[in-house]
């Protein structure tokens, strides 16, 4: 499996030249792992910021089995390659007693496009099944259904004809953009955040050049963002290195929020996927990438990992 953060910002906020070459050899080291284990099945879990999923109907999770990503700040546009598979695979997740959401015409962005262009090269170039978690629109499912989720998704898995399956986690770590919140909104803002799709795009052009601000706030120390967390990211790399997942189960909401600001809930990706591996056997973290990179608002990390008898 691969965790990864992702950030929107990437390409249009420039940190340090060291800090980009880190990354980029991070990136590096994650397509080769991925090349070398040559997947037929990508199981993606991966949040959505406003852009495919709104409060008029808001699942905890969901499967895609049809997906398309709509291409915000400036990531691929168009369908995702979703396996025959994923119809199958939610049909085994319900009868585990998870009662996840099912879409055949599920919106993406780049919580989704920028893990697959990073690591692939583009949307369609690898069979996929995408798994939605939200991640930003409270109230959310506590995190130990998350878990349940992974590892029902994880059992799953064991019984589709794919036989190379790479579970794929994108999001966090700890991070704070201005994403709104419901419950402080304008009602203009709430709006949006209840059926906002198609935004015109000035809409689209003045919330990006608000977050790409952001960035450049947080990086010189002038904003009013949570700031990122380093040593709570590294718990939590601790946490899914050493497999101790239910550690997870206890963590409220709130303490998230608290703790690394209200996007860390994004790890939820994370711990999904590291769950569904885990579901398959015991595994091994074999690299581990740690970097805060404020420009680009996260606490930025890339992980994989192998069956522990590979
Ligand atoms: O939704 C947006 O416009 C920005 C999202 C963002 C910014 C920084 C880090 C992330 O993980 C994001 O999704
Ligand atoms: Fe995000």
């Amino acid at each position: 499996m691969c965790a990864l953060s992702h950030s929107p910002l990437i390409g249009f906020n420039r940190p340090a030249k060291a800090v980009e070459e880190r990354v980029e050899a991070a990136f590096e080291h994650a397509r080769s792992f991925i090349a070398g284990f040559d997947p037929d099945l990508v199981v993606l879990f991966a949040p959505d910021h406003y852009n495919g999923f709104f409060y008029d109907m808001m699942p905890p999770f969901c499967i895609g089995t049809r997906a398309t990503a709509l291409g915000d700040y400036e990531t691929p546009a168009g369908e995702l390659s979703v396996a025959e598979s994923a119809r199958m695979l939610a049909k085994d997740v319900l009868a585990a007693g998870i009662d996840v959401a099912l879409s055949e015409k599920m919106y993406v962005d780049h919580g989704f496009s920028q893990p697959l262009q990073l690591l692939f090269g583009g949307l369609d170039r690898v069979p996929v099944i995408p798994v939605f978690i939200n991640s930003v629109a409270v109230p959310l499912c506590p995190v130990g259904r998350i878990r349940q989720l992974g590892t029902a998704i994880g059992h799953a898995s064991a019984h589709l004809d794919e036989q190379r399956v790479l579970f794929l986690g994108s999001g966090g770590l700890s991070h704070d953009p201005p994403v709104p919140q419901l419950e402080t909104a304008t009602t203009e803002v709430a709006a949006r955040l209840i059926d906002g799709r198609n935004p015109t795009p000035e809409e689209r052009a003045r919330r990006q050049a608000r977050v790409i601000a952001s960035g450049l706030d947080l990086a010189a120390g002038t904003s009013s963002m949570q700031p990122i967390n380093p040593e709570w990211d590294q718990r939590f790399l601790d946490v899914v290195s050493t497999g101790e997942l239910q550690l997870v189960d206890t963590w409220s909401t709130e303490w998230f929020a608290g703790q690394a600001g209200h996007s860390s809930h994004e790890v939820r990706t994370w711990i999904a996927a590291y769950a569904a591996m885990a579901a398959r056997g015991k595994y091994v973290m074999n690299y581990r990438f740690y970097e805060p990179v404020p420009e680009w608002v996260a606490g930025f990390a890339v992980t994989t990992a192998v069956s522990a008898d590979a």
